[in-house]
């Protein structure tokens, strides 16, 4: 590498004769070029009038082989400096504004004497010497300037409020004549050095100043003078050797301004948190850069997005922003199997080994198991920023699940989250995650959207809705069309927290507690889970494949080892369900619904046997709403009515009786048996002829009665048939 070299160049150095500027002045004639050396020849203090300092510098240059003169006016006269290297050496190309004086008093004690000297030095000073070059630069198209800033500028420091606000004025004069000096190929750039000099002396102590020699600064100044540096605009902190950049950096800052509203101190009051911190940060550059802020803050007031209340541990604009990493896992027939168990499915129930004995020809996954990839996901939502919250406070507020593909038993699934927006409730916070998962070609099985309620987290003044949460729906006005009774286990959660919610809400009695619960409570998915089993066996003939989306809401916790009543209402493909804790009568899913692929159900009811007969049924509720389990069976001994009906009077009736009939009445059926019929015409007209019992048809399969029963000891069974009778 060359040496950095100045053959030719001329340079005018202001406070040349002694400390930093002679270092300056000597290293630049030993590199070639001519230089003016300035220097008024008065003490630190700024008193007094000698040659003798700036010809001392001239002499020892002339010694060395190079070019140098000597001028001796102070820098407020700057023309005077200026002309001194017109006349001698022609032309200006190098200017180094390095006078200064000291006049420390702490600011009571300073004289606005004092002020003005300092100002007059360093400032004005600065200003008079560069204004005398800048035409000739501007017509030479070169030059190179440096500005002498401090530490005790930029940080400010006892004792100087004269010198730092003089020093701090010369970053400012460098930052704009950087720019309008930046097409004529002048660069202004400042230094804020700290070395032992005269000035310095007594203020440095001795044993840090014999490390902080001038020699240690003059190298920086040396290259920014140079051809070969295209720094402009620049401010150099530098000592003992070290040197930095500065630069300025801002906090992110708040929007605290509402349209068409006044904004007031008690907004900034309020969101001062957000103002300061430091969490955040910009870096803006320019002038330009900050205005297009002020563009960016202005366009978001106007849509109605601003950060009042961002001193909240909720700050939905920033929690919206995270990017979250995507979260790959892997299942097996296994884990399906735990997750089913967790759901209550079992071996006790009919038709549930499909979904517990992985070699079963039908081995299947119930749908609402979509959840559970996704979950783990939406466990680190609370690593965004903009979501402060304590884990005791989160309850599931309500879940939608999508399917677009059947899920495989044995799968590895990616799953992609983002924060759709945060919602205030007044009474909480609904942070709303929507989370894709995909399958290893990439095809998407699934959409999750978790609604996490975060209890006495409201309040941020955020939006109460949004377009893009999937609402809850209300049904019908009318009794339920069906329900489902069940009781949970009391190690309910135990056994569904195995598939991957280990919120220790579920288990650990003191984190309850914390969260104001007397005891653990149940995963809200698990009872999400119990209604998607409940709604397939009563519309879907348990089939996963008939299950399309399935929205809830949790309105009220349930403990492990309570009874869920799922009651539902079919209107199309869309069967609207209510979880009601039975014990006490507390509606734990409300405006909830499930959809069914091309109105699967309605299809069981409508379809056409294949003897032909058209059948349809209806459920005739009467007595008591309690569900037909065993115990009421053995109590009061239920009895199934079975009506024949021709143009739509009784035209034969049987009864059942279930306690007595043949065969033991399986749980199973006893709990869901389906109302919708399927029988043959030809056995239709057995039965009515008297030649094939009803039951017997029921118990050996020629008669199929699947789905819902009605909570009731009697039970009449019409059959529309349209069978020639
Ligand atoms: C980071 C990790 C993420 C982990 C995610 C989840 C982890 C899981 O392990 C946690 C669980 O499973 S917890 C168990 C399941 N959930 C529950 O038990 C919650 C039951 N619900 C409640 O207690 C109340 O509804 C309650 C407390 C939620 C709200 O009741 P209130 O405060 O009384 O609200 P209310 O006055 O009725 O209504 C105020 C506004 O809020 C809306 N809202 C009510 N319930 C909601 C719910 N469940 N979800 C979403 N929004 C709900 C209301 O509609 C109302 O808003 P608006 O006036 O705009 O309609």
């Amino acid at each position: 590498m060359g040496s950095l070299r100045f053959d030719g160049k001329v340079v005018i150095v202001t406070g040349g004769g002694q400390g930093l500027g002679r270092e300056y002045a000597l290293e630049f004639g030993k590199r070639g070029a001519f230089v003016v050396v300035n220097d008024l020849g008065s003490t630190p203090g700024g008193v007094g009038k000698t040659t003798k300092a700036a010809d001392n510098v001239v002499e020892e240059i002339r010694n060395l082989g190079g070019k140098a003169v000597a001028n001796y006016d102070s820098v407020e006269f700057g023309e005077k400096v200026v002309k001194t290297a017109l006349e001698n050496f022609g032309r200006i190309d190098i200017l180094i504004n390095n006078a200064g004086i000291l006049r420390d008093r702490t600011f009571k004690r300073m004289s606005e004497e004092e002020w003005d000297l300092i100002q007059k030095v360093h400032l004005k000073g600065a200003f008079s010497v560069t204004k005398a070059v800048w035409s000739t630069m501007q017509q030479q198209k070169y030059g190179r300037i440096i500005m002498t800033s401090s530490p005790a500028g930029i940080y400010g420091n006892f004792g100087q409020t004269n010198y730092s606000a003089a020093k701090m004025g010369l970053v400012g004069l460098a930052n704009t004549l950087a720019l309008e000096g930046k097409k004529y190929g002048i660069q202004v750039n400042t230094i804020a050095p700290t070395a032992m000099t005269r000035l310095t002396k007594g203020i440095i102590p001795e044993a840090a100043g014999k490390e902080m020699k001038p020699e240690y600064v003059m190298p920086l100044v040396v290259y920014l003078c140079h051809d070969s540096c295209k720094e402009n605009g620049g401010v150099f902190e530098l000592a003992g050797g070290h040197i930095c950049k500065l630069r300025w950096q801002r906090t992110k800052g708040a929007v605290l301004r509402e349209l068409g509203k006044r904004m007031t101190p008690e907004d900034v009051k309020e969101n001062w948190d957000a103002v300061v911190d430091w969490k955040e940060t910009e870096v803006v550059q320019t002038i330009g850069e900050s205005t297009m802020k002020v563009g960016e803050a202005v366009a978001r007031i106007n849509a109605g997005d601003n950060d009042l209340g961002s001193n909240h541990p909720i700050q939905p604009a920033l929690a919206k922003k995270h990017e979250f990493k995507p979260y790959t896992q892997k299942h097996d027939a296994f884990d399906i199997i735990l997750y089913h168990l967790g759901i209550g499915a079992s071996t006790k129930q009919q038709g549930h080994l499909k979904f517990l004995f992985e070699r079963s020809q039908d081995f299947c996954v119930i749908p609402s198991f979509g959840v559970i990839p996704a979950f783990r996901l939406n466990e680190h939502m609370a690593s965004a920023p903009g979501l402060k919250i304590d884990y005791t406070r989160i309850l599931h507020g309500e879940q939608y699940l999508e399917l677009f593909k059947p899920i495989s038993p044995e799968a590895t699934l990616t799953s992609k989250m983002k924060i759709s927006e945060v919602l205030d409730k007044g009474s909480g916070a609904a942070i709303i995650a929507d989370v894709n998962t995909f399958d290893e070609s990439g095809e998407k099985v699934f959409h999750n959207q978790f609604v996490t309620f975060v209890v006495g987290y409201g309040g941020f003044k955020g939006k109460r809705s949004s377009d893009v949460l999937k609402v809850v729906m209300n049904p019908p006005d009318r009794k339920p069309d069906a329900l489902v009774e069940e009781r949970t286990n009391v190690d309910q959660a135990t056994l569904y927290r195995l598939s991957g919610d280990h919120n220790p809400l579920h288990i650990d009695p003191a984190f309850a507690a914390m969260g104001g619960f007397k005891t653990p409570i149940l995963h809200g998915l698990c009872s999400f889970g119990y209604a998607t089993r409940h709604v397939m066996q009563t519309y879907a003939d348990n089939d996963p494949a008939k299950i399309k989306a399935i929205k809830v809401r949790f309105a009220k916790p349930v403990l492990p080892g309570q009874t869920l009543r799922t009651e539902m209402w079919k209107e199309g493909s869309r069967v609207f369900l209510r979880m009601i804790v039975v014990e006490t009568g507390a509606a734990c899913l409300t405006g909830s619904y499930i959809d069914l692929v091309d109105s699967g159900s309605e299809k069981v009811q409508e379809s056409e046997p294949e003897s032909g007969a058209k059948l349809s049924s209806d459920i005739l509720f009467e007595g008591a709403a309690e569900r037909l389990t065993p115990d009421m069976v053995k109590k009061v001994g239920a009895i199934f009515q079975w009506n024949i009906t021709k143009d739509g009077k009784v035209a034969k009736s049987w009864e059942m009786d279930l306690m007595n009939g043949p065969g033991v009445i399986r749980q199973g059926q006893a709990k869901s048996p389906d109302c919708t019929v399927t029988i043959s015409d030809d056995d239709v007209m057995a039965i009515f002829n008297g030649s094939l019992d009803p039951q017997q048809a029921f118990f050996n399969g020629k008669m199929g009665v699947k789905g819902n029963i009605m909570l009731a000891q009697k039970l009449d069974v019409i059959f529309k048939s349209q069978a020639k009778l």
